[in-house]
């Protein structure tokens, strides 16, 4: 199992950890809308920590290439360092094939004490789609599922009532607004535009040295 569950099973084991919050994600690359999102949910949904999961080859967006694991995994380690309360997970990123979050949850769940509680912390973009997602039944019993509101995407009371009839338990949690978007970062690199402050500063660095997005295919990315 992967470093960062293992110490997160230890703190369980302790008694500090109760409730988790997994924070999954392509992160081509890692922004403020996902780390906005992962903190306020933090606070809203009482977790004691957020585990950020970067998927291997993400279910929805197999018909685009993604920018290589490792890169992506060292973005995400370079955002949230310095956050005691944020960790991230290599688990799917090691996994061969397309990634599914249920995969994700059943091993979270048999690694990690009974009594921890999952989050599953989405967008409301990503949750409208939950109905589509693999095994998208046995998801319901796996975790809770926490959902922001994001521009453009609203999570409104028919679609709330739908995910919970289908067994979902939905947990609202208002964030601030950022319109930030991956896609909108890697069409800013490639036009040779600032996206200062819209990602933290290493990751803008990393970026940068790494020559990242500066083209739609370059060679960091995976056709
Ligand atoms: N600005 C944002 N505010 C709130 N949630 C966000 C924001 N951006 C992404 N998310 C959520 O973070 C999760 C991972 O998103 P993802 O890595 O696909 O980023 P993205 O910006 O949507 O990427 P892309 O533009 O490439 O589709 C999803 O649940 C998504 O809804
Ligand atoms: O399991 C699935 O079928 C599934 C389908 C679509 C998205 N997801 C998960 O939702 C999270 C956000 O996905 P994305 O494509 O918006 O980066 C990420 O953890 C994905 O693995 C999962």
């Amino acid at each position: 199992m992967d470093g960062a569950v293992e110490a997160l099973a230890e703190r369980a084991r302790a008694g500090e950890l109760g409730r988790l919050g997994i924070m999954g994600g392509t992160f081509d690359p890692v922004h403020g809308g996902h780390l906005v999102c992962a903190e306020q949910a933090r606070e809203a949904l009482g977790l004691d920590a957020v585990l950020f999961i970067p998927t291997g080859r993400p279910a929805f967006k197999l018909d685009r290439p993604v920018t290589d694991g490792e890169l992506r995994l060292a973005m995400l380690r370079a955002a949230v360092a310095g956050n005691d309360a944020f960790a991230v997970s290599a688990l799917e990123v090691e996994r061969p094939g397309v990634t599914y979050a249920a995969d994700t949850l059943r091993a979270l769940r048999a690694a990690l004490p009974d009594e921890v509680e999952l989050v599953f912390i989405t967008g409301a973009d990503a949750a409208l789609t939950l109905p589509r997602w693999r095994e998208s039944g046995a998801l319901a019993d796996l975790a809770a599922f926490g959902v922001a509101a994001r521009p453009g995407y609203e999570l409104d009371a028919a679609a709330l009532a739908d995910l919970s009839a289908r067994g979902f338990d939905i947990r609202p949690f208002a964030a601030t607004a950022l319109d930030i978007s991956s896609s909108d970062i890697r069409r800013r690199v490639s036009e040779e535009r600032t996206i200062r402050y819209l990602v933290p500063e290493p990751v803008r660095v990393m970026i940068e040295e790494q020559y990242l997005y500066r083209e739609e295919l370059d060679h960091g990315r995976l056709a």
